[in-house]
């Protein structure tokens, strides 16, 4: 069975964690690489015991070094990286002759003035950004198995845009009318000493951030303005709440066509879609379902007294809002079956 030598370079966060749980299993992948500054030398069963008895567990980290991660003859990395920092990993193992998929928001935007409103800096390889492809398979799939390099989407992005596009695309909504709440587990903040996100500061407690103008909005009104075929400019509130993993979302818009056209077109677009299992009307999405797999669970509900559709979608960030989908592009990308080290339930 063929087996594809894979680098994880950022393998110690939360989401490269999440990475290694999948690859360490999955049928036609070889771990080879996995790099971390702080745990350089640490084996990987040594910093994540859970991993003891996997075919890898004595693997041992290095530090992100593009020669050294070239040098272990991988031919695919997942970027698990902040961004800023991914970009100058991408630009370098392209060179080497590796294939990305890079789970920062580095390759996601088309324009780097959005970029730069939106991140505050420079694009840091902004010659990269027109072969990039955007990872979303549901929507992507086509482009994908010949990318050099793949943008996987942001967490809630996935969440909000899913729902939506089918929608955007026959001209059911109005897409000036888009309002979206996210609620998402902790861990979508990644791994690091953040006093805001200690245990006694967020445990039993909720709360917005990232208002009016979270960044994921660049990238959400970019793939949402694909599908309408106009610019959408919308609302997009986040929150954080109490659970490690998990984005629960609910998105609400204007309907200029009737219920039955929005049924069909989520029915059709989705029909095929392994990942993405419609509730219909009057399905909750609840993480509950969801974490620890690559699904997005998606129902949806009409307001009469408003004229709005409800959608209402629930994934595991780490899963389908990064490590999940980044596997799935994997399998993509390499020609294996898409669900190949994603069948858990
Ligand atoms: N968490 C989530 O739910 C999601 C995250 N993402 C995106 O995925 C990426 C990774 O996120 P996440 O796993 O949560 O982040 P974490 O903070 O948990 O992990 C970051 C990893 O990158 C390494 N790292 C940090 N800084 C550098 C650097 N300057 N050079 C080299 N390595 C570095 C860290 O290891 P060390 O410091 O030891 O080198 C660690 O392994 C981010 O871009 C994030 O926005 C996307 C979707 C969802
Ligand atoms: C709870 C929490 O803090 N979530 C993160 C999710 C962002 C994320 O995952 O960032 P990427 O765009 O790099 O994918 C946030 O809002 O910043």
């Amino acid at each position: 069975m063929k087996r594809v030598k894979i680098a994880v370079i950022g393998a110690s966060g939360y989401t490269g964690l999440e990475l290694l749980r999948l690859l360490l299993t999955h049928p036609h992948a070889e771990l080879v690489c996995v790099t971390s500054r702080q745990n350089a030398g640490r084996k990987i069963g040594e910093l994540f015991p859970r991993f003891t008895g996997a075919e890898s567990a004595d693997l041992k980290f290095i530090d992100p070094e593009p020669e050294a991660i070239a040098a272990t003859g991988a031919e695919v990395a997942f970027l698990a990286l902040p961004h800023g920092v991914a970009a100058g990993y991408a630009s370098s193992l392209l060179e080497k002759g590796l294939r990305i998929i890079d789970l920062s928001a580095d390759f996601r935007l088309e324009d780097p003035e959005v970029y730069k409103e939106f991140y505050g800096d420079d694009h840091p390889a902004p010659e990269l950004l027109k072969e990039a492809v955007y990872g979303l398979p549901e929507v992507r799939r086509d482009a994908i198995p010949s990318a050099r390099l793949i943008a996987a989407p942001g967490c809630y992005p996935t969440s909000i845009s899913l729902p939506l596009i089918p929608l955007l695309r026959e001209k059911l909504i109005d897409p000036s009318s888009i309002v979206t709440c996210s609620m998402s587990g902790v861990s979508g903040a990644g791994k690091k000493a953040d006093l805001s996100l200690l245990f006694c500061e967020c445990n039993e407690s909720a709360r917005a951030y990232g208002v009016p103008k979270h960044r994921h909005l660049s990238e959400i009104e970019q793939e949402l303005g694909k599908a309408a075929g106009e610019k959408v400019v919308m609302s997009f509130t986040p929150h954080l709440i109490p659970v490690h993993n998990g984005i629960c979302t609910t998105t609400s818009a204007k309907l200029t066509g009737t219920p039955e056209e929005v049924n069909a077109a989520l029915e059709t677009a989705y029909a095929d879609e392994h990942f993405v299992r419609l509730l219909g009307k009057g399905g909750c999405a609840d993480t509950k379902n969801v974490t620890g797999t690559n699904f997005i669970d998606i129902g949806w509900e009409y307001d009469e007294r408003t004229g709005r559709v409800l959608l209402l979608s629930a994934e595991d960030n780490l899963g389908k809002g990064a490590g999940g989908q980044a596997v799935q592009n994997f399998n993509i990308l390499c020609g294996f079956s898409e669900t190949a080290g994603l069948q858990n339930f």
